[in-house]
């Protein structure tokens, strides 16, 4: 059995891979982490996992997570820098949902967190873990930097326009939509309901952080310098990324064939038949990312729609998908799930 231990068991992403690991066939959850909630039974914060987990949260520290043969960090930005290291060190497998080895300009990542890299030295290393483009990399890594929700959405959609060059890469358009869940289980007013209910907005269309990552990953696959305008929205739904994508065809082709061509063999993206439009409802709960090709009224402009469950296919789900490859375990154990309907 793997030794899973998670840091950062409390929050969404946390509690996610515990609904996730406590089922998977290879996986024993040895050590869970919480600051505020150490010492209580995980089963007690969550009676959802009663009769599936009877550890108790620790606190996030060396000496607890030394006999675990992988440790997730679902922990705010800046925390897996400070331990990745050591944890290297002790032949344990590190696998973090969080932003800080995704991005590798160490400048470019400063700039967007607003911190010092404490870690620079395994930024080259770390691979970034989107399986559908990276899985023989991902393979024989010791430390994986999971994508983020928005990035994982939108470089599903573009990614085999831009592999095969039949479009404008210089003039892209992300308009995403997130659900709260996105923000996380702290307490923010911006978060509140009556905050976020009836409502809906955009934010951060100056400059949001997951652009320089959408960037690169997407300059990775195009081999050229890509412009992409990303404008994110918060919608009052709890799970859900839902990324409508614009861009230019420079050629006329079979769209649908290339998206079926391109995802045949991934189980974990579904490229919809012509003419069904997405919807965020059919992979809540699922690791799926699910995508409807539109080129509306046979025009020069492309429109794709791609939807994730962010907790799931844009966190927790992708970050088991990873460790899967890591163990050399069927990609897909622990995560043959259908989404909740409605
Ligand atoms: N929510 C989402 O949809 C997605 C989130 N992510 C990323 O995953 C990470 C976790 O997100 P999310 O679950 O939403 O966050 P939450 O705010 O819901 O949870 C954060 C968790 O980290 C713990 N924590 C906070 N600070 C520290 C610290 N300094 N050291 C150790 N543990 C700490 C908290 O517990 P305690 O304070 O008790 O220790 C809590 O368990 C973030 O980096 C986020 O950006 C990525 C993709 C999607
Ligand atoms: C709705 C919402 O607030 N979403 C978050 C992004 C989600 C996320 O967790 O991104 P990272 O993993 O890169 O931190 C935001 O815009 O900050």
């Amino acid at each position: 059995m793997i030794r899973a231990g998670i840091v950062g068991g409390t929050g969404y992403t946390g509690v996610e891979l515990l609904r996730i690991l406590v089922l998977h066939p290879q996986v024993e959850v040895s050590v869970v982490t919480s600051r505020a909630d150490a010492g209580l039974r995980v089963d007690q914060l969550y009676p959802s996992l009663r009769g599936y987990c009877d550890v108790k949260f620790t606190l996030p520290e060396l000496d607890n997570l030394k006999d675990c043969d992988v440790v997730f960090f679902a922990t705010p930005n800046g925390t897996a820098m400070l331990m990745a290291e050591s944890l290297l060190a002790l032949g344990i497998k590190v696998i973090d949902l969080s932003a800080d080895f995704r991005i590798k300009d160490r400048q470019e990542w400063e700039k967007w967190y607003g911190m010092q890299h404490a870690c620079p030295d395994l930024i080259a290393e770390a691979v970034y873990g989107l399986p559908e483009v990276n899985r023989e990399q991902i393979k024989p890594a010791r430390l994986i930097a999971c994508p983020g929700c928005y990035p994982t959405a939108v470089q599903l959609g573009f990614l085999p326009l831009l592999e095969a060059g039949v479009i404008d890469g210089s003039q892209l358009i992300a308009d995403v939509k997130s659900g709260v869940s996105g923000a996380g289980r702290k307490a923010e007013i911006s978060s509140l309901m009556s905050e976020t209910g009836e409502s809906f907005k955009a934010y951060a269309v100056g400059g949001h952080r997951h652009l320089p990552e959408i960037t690169q990953g997407l300059q990775n696959v195009a081999k050229q310098a890509v412009g992409l305008t990303f404008v994110p929205h918060l919608t009052p739904m709890i799970r859900g990324i839902h990324a409508t994508l614009y861009a230019r065809l420079n050629r006329k082709l079979d769209l649908q064939s290339l998206f079926e061509e391109r995802y045949s063999e991934e189980r974990f993206v579904d490229v919809l038949p012509n003419g069904i439009h997405v919807d965020t409802r059919n992979v809540r709960g699922s690791n799926r990312c699910q995508i409807a090709v539109n080129q509306p009224q046979g025009g020069d402009t492309v429109v794709i729609l791609s939807v994730i469950d962010n907790l799931v296919k844009g966190a927790s789900g992708q970050a088991v998908q990873n460790m899967n490859l890591v163990f050399g375990l069927d990609e897909c154990q622990g995560l043959e799930t259908v989404a909740l309907y409605p």
